[in-house]
């Protein structure tokens, strides 16, 4: 079967800079991989591309939809939600004067087309959609612990709690690819470490596939049964983490040579 996602010589090129230089990968259903790469070395702006928040300067990304194989060149960034692929940014983008409920429920309702007469007419069906949503987005809250803080405003939550429910967020559209960038920034050991174990379950009970970038380490050897390395835009290795840490152009170029 072909991969889910599959990237070809892709180039992402700002002016005179290349951001991404000749990237090939590719995601398969099911699995957790994570890209690392010292500061500046295009993993945003591979997200980026993948997502369709820019258009690549050249090569191409296909995703396997349930109707074949779909180029994603071009193709407007909602669309590509649309096909299943949610992502969480580096900078939290959640609505923050919104509750912790509310900003579920609209990741959820982009969701559900809703019939345009049950909506309007507020049929039987529309007020059962409305509570099984609701309904739904409690319970992905509760394996986050966050059931307690439905009515909290977004703005009032701790740093660590805001970055757990955009992983929510990203969940509640029913995603078939997560792409979390830098879910563990800012967060304290014993944070790293809860949060860790939940990326582990969603993605085990879920059945999705998981793409982030971290630069906590432990995280990522702890989670990632692939990694990518990207160095100055290109891939500098691809491996089980065991291969990736006795990976010496690995050692010399990200972890520095006396590591
Ligand atoms: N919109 C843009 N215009 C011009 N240059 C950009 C743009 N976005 C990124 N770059 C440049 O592309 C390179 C790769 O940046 P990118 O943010 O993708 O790296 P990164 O690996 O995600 O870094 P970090 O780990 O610090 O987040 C950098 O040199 C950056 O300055």
């Amino acid at each position: 079967m072909t991969s889910l996602l599959n990237v070809e010589d892709l180039v992402k090129n700002f002016g005179g800079l290349t951001a991404v230089s000749d990237v090939n990968m590719h995601l398969d259903d099911d699995e957790l991989v994570a890209l690392i790469g010292p500061n500046g070395a295009g993993k945003t702006t591979l997200f980026n591309l993948l997502t369709g928040v820019i258009v690549p300067s050249s090569g191409s990304i296909t995703f396997r939809g349930t109707d074949g194989t779909i180029s994603l060149n071009g193709m407007k960034a909602y669309k590509i939600a649309n096909l299943g692929m949610a992502r969480t940014f580096q900078n939290i983008r959640l609505f923050k004067e919104l509750s912790v409920l509310d900003n579920v429920l609209i990741a959820m309702t982009a969701h559900y087309k809703e019939d345009f007469f049950q909506s309007v007419f507020r049929l039987p069906r529309f007020y059962k959609t409305e509570s099984q949503i609701r309904k739904e987005a409690i319970e992905l809250l509760k394996i986050f612990e966050l059931q307690n803080d439905l009515d909290k405003l977004a703005k009032n939550l701790p740093y660590g709690i805001q970055r757990r429910l955009e992983i929510v967020r990203g969940l509640a559209m029913k995603p078939k690819v997560l792409f979390l960038d830098e879910p563990a920034a800012g967060m304290n050991p014993e944070e790293t470490a809860d949060l860790t174990r939940l990326i582990r379950q969603v993605q085990r009970d879920f059945h999705i596939t998981v793409l982030l970038i971290e630069h906590d380490m432990s995280l990522v050897m702890n989670l990632a049964s692939r990694i990518y390395v990207l160095d100055h835009g290109s891939l500098l290795a691809e491996g089980t983490p065991t291969e990736i840490q006795q990976n010496k152009a690995v050692i010399k170029a990200y972890l520095g040579e006396e590591a």
